[in-house]
């Protein structure tokens, strides 16, 4: 019988956890057992929900305890998608006290209705024709309320910088001055020009936006405005609907998932969904070709142990899907490479909005100074040394350090 395993961190000082556990796997499937009449089980036994280990703790108080408690949920109570999946294992139960949930260990039957990515590292990788580097990303900052041509002049600075790609900020939503099309249209417009001086290919990820029934048009109506890559705030809108959207056939372009709101559910030891789930492995298999999340050293961070937890669910085999790219984000400066390429290795997004557009000259030099950051550690040559013959990276390790 297929089964997915769930697993919780439960805090309770006075708890019988197997009961407790016990109570919960019977509870989230079958609903009472005991009580049941003997035919009664005998037909539910296909849907009863099992505890298959429970590891109990000392917590850091005096005489406070938690438990680590898996439970085995039959595949057959519950439809292939994942707002199923996340009802049945932390619906009720997730108002139900000090709760939360660590892990998902998905059947091999439950996956295989997930396409997973359209892209991947590798896809997107072959979109830039770069394999051999972090890709570097730079995101519109003070973009609300910018004219067409306001937006337009950001994009090709940026551009000239030398990222691989550009993107949205997750606020810059439809709007009479710079609507998508538009938007798109000016913004690739301006990429093909930059690429002619450069001849670096570049993906802009425009925001997609609006009511979930309009989704599916708006992301038509921007690749045919000639978008080649769609950012996403897949939390405010649901796991669902990034799912249907990256496994349309015509939505032929990579996706971004941004991880708005994600703070309001990974955060706490005693509640909510451990981050690695959040943002690696429910992002993944609903189809995210990149996941942006906080890293561990920026303006909005995550522990880094998390953050390697996110990494690891990416890119691991277990999904049966295309890798997706890790973007540690928030307060990312070029001091900080270093210890980006060392946590995530080189199948990486280096990304930034505050650290290229706030470098003191200007947001060109603050590519740059990225651009120069990752060449450094890709040569194994410290940055403060590299920088010795480049004002731009010098000049964002003397604003904002080197590397630690
Ligand atoms: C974790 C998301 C980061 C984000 O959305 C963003 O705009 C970051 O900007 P900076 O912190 O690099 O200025
Ligand atoms: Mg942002």
């Amino acid at each position: 019988m297929s089964r997915s395993i769930a697993t919780y961190r439960i805090y309770d000082d006075q708890a019988d956890f197997r009961k407790k556990a016990t109570s919960i796997a019977v509870g989230m499937t079958v609903g009472s057992w005991t009580e049941l009449p003997a035919a009664k089980q005998e037909a539910m036994q296909k849907h009863l929900g099992e505890v298959v280990d429970i590891q109990v703790h000392e917590g850091w108080e005096p005489g406070s305890r938690y438990a680590d408690i898996s439970i085995a949920y039959p595949d057959i109570n519950f439809s292939r998608d994942i707002p199923a999946l996340l009802v049945t294992v932390f619906g009720k139960i997730s108002m139900d006290g000090r709760i939360k949930l660590t892990n998902l260990d998905l059947s091999p039957e439950f996956l295989s209705a997930f396409p997973g990515p359209k892209f991947g590292i590798d896809g997107v990788r072959d979109l830039l024709g770069v394999h051999d580097r972090p890709l570097l990303m730079s995101i519109f900052k003070s973009v609300i309320g910018l004219s067409a041509d306001e937006l337009r002049e950001q994009f090709i600075r940026q551009a000239l910088g030398g990222v691989d790609l550009i993107k949205d900020d997750e606020i810059l939503f439809e709007n009479e001055l710079t609507p998508i099309q538009k938007r798109v249209r000016l913004c690739i417009e301006a990429a093909r020009e930059v690429e002619q001086q450069t001849g670096k290919k570049l993906l802009y990820a425009a925001n997609l936006t609006g009511h979930t029934s309009k989704l599916r048009d708006q992301a038509l109506r921007a690749i045919d405005a000639g978008a080649n890559a769609l950012l996403f705030n897949v939390l405010s809108y649901g796991y669902d609907v990034l799912h249907e959207l990256s496994s349309d056939p015509d939505i032929n372009v990579p996706i971004a998932a941004h991880p708005a709101l994600a703070g309001a559910i990974y955060p706490s030891p005693y509640h909510g969904i451990a981050a690695p789930v959040l943002l690696g492995q429910l992002m993944r298999i609903a189809g995210a070709d990149l996941v942006l999340f906080p890293s561990p050293y920026g303006s909005v961070t995550m522990p880094r142990e998390e953050n390697l937890g996110i990494r690891d669910d990416l890119h691991t085999v277990k999904l049966g899907v295309k890798r997706s790219m890790p973007v540690p984000s928030a307060g990312i400066h070029p001091g900080l490479v270093p210890r980006i390429i060392r946590d995530f290795g080189t199948d990486v997004v280096v990304n930034a909005g505050g650290g290229i557009h706030g470098h003191p000259l200007g947001t060109e030099a603050g590519g740059r100074a990225f651009v120069q950051a990752i060449e450094a550690t890709m040569k194994s040559v410290p940055l403060a040394h590299y920088a010795e013959e480049r004002e731009e990276l010098k000049a964002a390790l003397d604003i904002w350090g080197g590397e630690a």
